[in-house]
């Protein structure tokens, strides 16, 4: 099946770029801009991704994110996502990437922005793969610090397409940035906004109705809320679901749990994604074999994740239209 799955072409939506520094590049950065880190080797890297939520998993992603210093070490990161992308399959990709947990240490704007796009360009003239980066506001700071954040970035609004809202989702519900999201609409850009993670099918509405969001990223609690999953199915709103992240971060004990495959055959527009691949222990692909394995799917099921992917996607229709046809082309 792994053969199948990288055959398909793929879109992936849902990707935190500091969420694909590998521990081995971790190190190379720590040792190249002359960092401490916490850790003497890669298996002590890895053995510290235990986690039992998602603030847990956020304290270890921050602290990882420190070795990101210069225009190279954003450049090679990307490009090392990129690389991934290439080997499974995936032909466009929209990463996001969170400019406040590197200006808040100093590193000023462009240079992150500078180093991803950089990278992203030589991914489509040298892999074929085109993307859309997402400008990312933490949720867990006010909505002030958003609202500098973007003016910071306007300068640079060729540089991205949409904003989104991650970090810690409790108590900072989608709400708290209603302002913010409405001026980045007024600029322009397209938006999606992480709720339903651990956060409750509240928040899933109010990403739709006060941050008028393009698509959630997560939404996996909405299968709480059979009102909301009928809007979800009537209005095709796009889900980023991420399954390994889901079973790391303890959203579901158990992948044989996960409530993808239900709503998928419900008609919601559910989408396969890896989040962070880096902590969570698998890229796309892997997130497609991991729920072709533990819930029985078909091959025609991942066949139908792969053609959401294209559609969910910001691409424009005739590209997706010429995709999904080479999607629909892959002998089952
Ligand atoms: O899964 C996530 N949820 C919220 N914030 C994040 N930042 C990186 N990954 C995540
Ligand atoms: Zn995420």
């Amino acid at each position: 099946m792994t053969e199948f799955i990288t055959q398909l072409p793929k879109a992936e939506l849902h990707l935190h770029l500091e969420g694909s520094l590998e521990p081995e590049l971790m190190l190379k950065l720590a040792q190249r801009n002359k960092l401490f880190l916490p850790y003497d080797d890669i298996a002590a890297i890895k053995a510290a991704y235990e986690f039992g939520n998602l603030q847990d998993f956020l304290d270890i992603y921050y602290q990882g994110a420190n070795v990101l210093q210069t225009e190279q070490d954003f450049f090679d990161l990307t490009w090392a996502y990129l690389l991934r992308c290439k080997e499974q399959g995936v032909v466009h990709t929209e990463p996001c990437f969170d400019p406040q947990t590197h200006t808040d240490r100093g590193i000023p704007f462009p240079v992150v922005v500078n180093g991803i796009s950089a990278a992203l360009k030589q991914g489509q003239t040298q892999l074929g793969i085109s993307s859309y980066l997402i400008l990312s506001f933490l949720r867990h700071l006010p909505e002030e610090a958003a609202f500098k954040t973007l003016e910071m970035a306007l300068p640079y609004r060729d540089q991205f397409i949409a904003v989104g809202l991650d970090s810690s989702e409790m108590g900072h519900p989608p709400e708290k940035f209603e302002r913010v999201f409405a001026k980045a609409r007024a600029e322009g850009f397209k938006a999606v906004a992480h709720a339903g993670e651990e956060g409750p099918a509240a928040y899933v509405w109010s990403a739709l109705d006060l941050l008028s969001v393009d698509r959630i990223d997560h939404g996996v609690r909405a299968f709480e809320d059979a009102k909301l999953i009928q809007r979800l199915i009537d209005e095709q709103v796009p889900l980023t679901v991420c399954p390994l992240s889901n079973t790391r971060l303890k959203v579901f004990a158990d992948m044989a749990d996960h409530t993808i495959l239900k709503m998928l055959d419900q008609g919601v527009m559910v989408t396969v994604n890896s989040d962070d691949p880096a902590y969570f222990g698998g890229y796309v692909a892997e997130n497609y074999q991991a729920i072709y394995e533990s819930l029985a799917m078909t091959p025609a099921q991942l066949q139908q994740l792969a053609i959401n992917s294209i559609k969910a996607s910001f691409l424009p229709q005739d590209v997706k239209n010429s995709i999904i046809l080479q999607v629909e082309s892959v002998g089952i």
